[in-house]
């Protein structure tokens, strides 16, 4: 990682710990809700922490008491409405509207496809793109407060930047409790949360939260950065593939990872019972 970490406007990046970025979405004054600048950010961010070899592992969270995020800025986007097609045309609006709306999911898709695993923590209000972002993190730990909500036809859409895409996968299938939330707009708090397996972890506090967020990263950030990555990379990829498919696509993978140093450190270091330390990916 470099010595000095680039600055945004609205994210704050810091290192908690050795190998660990800690991503803020830092706009705690309007709960986190992200305006325009905001979404752009977010892809710069992971775009840069995504191949840094000072980064094994990334936690993303919300500053401020009171929310995670309360999802799209309503008020710039009641203004001026939530994304700008000037043509009358019909076929040339749709076109323009078509190319916004993939560019606001490739912000959000940037948080799926870093390299590196992403840990939600989260708490207070999780409305509508904070289940966006949740969605494209690996891991998601929450604090008692949280108030989930799949927000969106409450504003009149149909979620398009990723919680409709990814939430069935996340949940293992289009289940019934997917389709609930999805459908009203229903709020769900932590408990519930952690009963159907949204989030692993549910915390008194943010503070605990955030706490708990660094051991996990820790943890991983002390492996071999070629396994980790190579694991997210074969777990993600068993999404749309048979396990057939998949194993035929691990397999090349590690025909490539297994020729890594890693692999006989760690398992001399497992031999000798010492903690292995490994080189920057
Ligand atoms: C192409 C489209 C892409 C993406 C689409 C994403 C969809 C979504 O994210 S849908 C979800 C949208 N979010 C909302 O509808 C939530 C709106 N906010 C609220 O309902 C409430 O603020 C609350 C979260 C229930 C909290 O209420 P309360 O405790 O009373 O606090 P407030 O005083 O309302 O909020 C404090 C401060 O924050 C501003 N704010 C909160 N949420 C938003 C928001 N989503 N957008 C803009 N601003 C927000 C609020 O206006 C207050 O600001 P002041 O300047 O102090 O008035």
């Amino acid at each position: 990682m470099a010595s000095v970490l680039p600055e945004f406007k609205f994210f704050r990046i810091s290192m908690p710990a050795e190998y660990v970025a800690h991503v803020e979405i830092n706009r705690p004054d309007k709960l986190n809700a992200f305006h325009d600048p905001m979404w752009h950010e977010m892809r710069a961010v992971f775009n840069y922490l995504s191949f840094n070899p000072g980064v094994r592992c990334v936690l993303i969270s919300g500053a401020g008491p009171r929310a995670f995020t309360a999802g799209l800025d309503v008020r710039s986007a009641a203004i001026s409405g939530p994304i700008q097609a000037q043509a009358a045309d019909p076929s040339r609006k749709a076109n323009s509207l078509r190319h916004h709306i993939l560019e606001f999911q490739s912000c959000v898709s940037a948080v799926s496809s870093c390299q590196k695993p992403v840990i939600a923590l989260m708490h207070g209000y999780a409305y509508g793109l904070a289940i966006d972002i949740g969605t494209a993190c690996d891991i998601r730990l929450c604090a008692k407060s949280t108030r989930f909500c799949v927000k969106e036809v409450d504003i009149g859409v149909a979620a398009d930047v990723g919680t409709l895409s990814r939430l069935p996968k996340v949940m293992g299938g289009l289940t019934s409790w997917v389709k609930e939330v999805c459908l009203s707009a229903r709020e769900f708090d932590a408990e519930e949360a952690y009963r159907v397996g949204f989030v692993s972890k549910v915390l008194p506090t943010k503070e605990d939260v955030v706490r708990e967020g660094v051991e996990i990263a820790t943890m991983i950030a002390s492996k071999s950065p070629v396994a980790v990555q190579g694991t997210k990379n074969v777990l993600d990829a068993t999404k749309g593939r048979t396990v057939e498919d998949n194993l035929s696509y691990t397999a090349v993978w590690n025909s490539a990872m297994l020729q890594s140093s890693d692999v006989e450190r760690a398992m001399r270091a497992g031999l000798k019972k010492r903690t292995p330390t490994f080189e920057k990916l």
